[in-house]
């Protein structure tokens, strides 16, 4: 069996990656694409599994626990006979007969993956391990969404995939930062040790349609603060930076990473780079001219700046962002106006 590919700068497995099925070379075995989505319930994982539905070929399976995400946010594939939604905690072992993982399963909001630390650390280190174990049993391939949190509060501007990270390994966010870095130290063991063929996509702040109203993230909390006119609050010192990602063009990288050759680690994200008080002036000026912006306090570890260098998607993948910021922000407007029944006047 082929050597797989890596992306030149990690070591490619050693061992050949596990068979498929003996049914997979069986000529009558239907040719569908079985993938599981572990998070398919959440934000990104919800458009991911429209964009995998698209495909007659793909059979789609969503395991989630629903702790931030909703059966809302796939109520349109319900019933599918291409389709399957299971109520699972990755933290328990699933047995399920797969091609493909997209691994998300864990809260993204700073504020859910603090709610319960020892909670995020057990999904990211056991959930993580659990799907690998899967992987390794019916020889599937596995992407894990790891995150530009890996770079902790970055001594290196832009990030680039080979920097190391400065990440405080007991502070409050640890549990999240710390919990993908030994989720990414997984993947590449059991690539090494077992062939599976792993894919890791480095995902920067993603916005757009479909975020929870009350998901405390910067984008969702200005949007809807501002439809309810109710004062935008920026945390301290407001000079912090982010790049902000259009979902859409995020759900392509991913796929585009799934299906391409390189095990990354591999950034996925819009190098726009924004100051917290720059995103506040813009939702003000395209949402509501009128409302108040204040200063906050921030909570500790707050990444002072964060900007992908995405050079390796563009090559490896031919991959990047389409959505301008000013672009995705109104998109996601309209969708909080509908949830928020708070039609635009005029
Ligand atoms: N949105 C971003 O800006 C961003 C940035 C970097 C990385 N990521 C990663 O992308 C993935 C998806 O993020 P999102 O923004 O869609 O977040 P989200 O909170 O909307 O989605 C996460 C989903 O995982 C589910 N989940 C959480 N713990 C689980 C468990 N133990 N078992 C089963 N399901 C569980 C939740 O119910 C939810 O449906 C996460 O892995 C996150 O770390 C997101
Ligand atoms: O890019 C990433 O890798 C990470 O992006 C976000 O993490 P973070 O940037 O901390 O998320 P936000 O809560 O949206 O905070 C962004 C900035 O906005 C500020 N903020 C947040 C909320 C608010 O109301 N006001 C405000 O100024 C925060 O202080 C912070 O500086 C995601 O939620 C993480 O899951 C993801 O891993």
């Amino acid at each position: 069996m082929a050597k797989e590919a890596s992306n030149g700068n990690h070591n490619s497995a050693t061992k050949a990656p596990p068979t498929p099925s003996p049914l997979r070379f069986s000529k009558y075995f239907q040719s569908n694409m079985r993938i599981l989505v572990t998070g398919g319930a959440g934000f990104i994982g919800s458009h991911l599994v429209d964009r995998l539905m698209e495909n007659e070929k793909n059979e789609v399976i969503v395991a989630d626990n629903y702790f931030t995400g909703s059966k809302d946010n796939l109520k349109k594939w319900i019933g599918h006979p291409r389709f399957e939604l299971i109520r699972h905690d990755v933290t328990e072992p699933l047995l399920v007969e797969v091609d493909q993982i997209y691994h998300l399963a864990c809260p993204a909001s700073p504020i859910f993956y603090k709610y319960n630390p020892v909670k995020t650390i057990k999904t990211n280190v056991i959930g993580t391990l659990n799907m690998l174990g899967l992987a390794k049993r019916v020889g599937a391939r596995i992407l894990l969404t790891s995150t530009s949190e890996v770079y902790g509060d970055p001594l290196v501007h832009p990030q680039d995939e080979s920097y190391w990270g400065n990440v405080n390994p007991i502070g409050v966010r640890s549990c999240y930062d710390e919990g993908k870095r030994v989720a990414e130290t997984l993947m590449f063991d059991y690539h090494r040790q077992h062939g599976i063929e792993i894919r890791i996509a480095r995902i920067f702040n993603t916005y757009g349609p479909r975020m929870n109203i009350d998901d405390g993230r910067v984008v969702s909390n200005f949007i809807a603060q501002a439809i309810r006119n109710e004062p935008l609050t920026v945390q301290a010192p407001g000079t912090q930076t982010r790049s902000f990602c259009y979902v859409s063009d995020m759900v392509d990288g991913l796929i585009r990473l799934m299906e391409g050759e390189n095990t990354g680690p591999i950034n996925i994200g819009n190098p726009g780079e924004f100051t917290m008080m720059e995103l506040a002036e813009t939702v003000k000026e395209l949402i509501n001219p009128e409302v108040e912006i204040i200063g906050v306090e921030n909570t500790p570890d707050d990444p002072r700046q964060r900007k992908p260098d995405i050079t390796k998607a563009k090559e490896l993948l031919g991959w990047e962002p389409k959505i301008k910021l000013r672009d995705g922000l109104p998109l996601m407007e309209e969708d909080f106006r509908r949830r928020l029944e708070v039609p635009r006047e005029n």
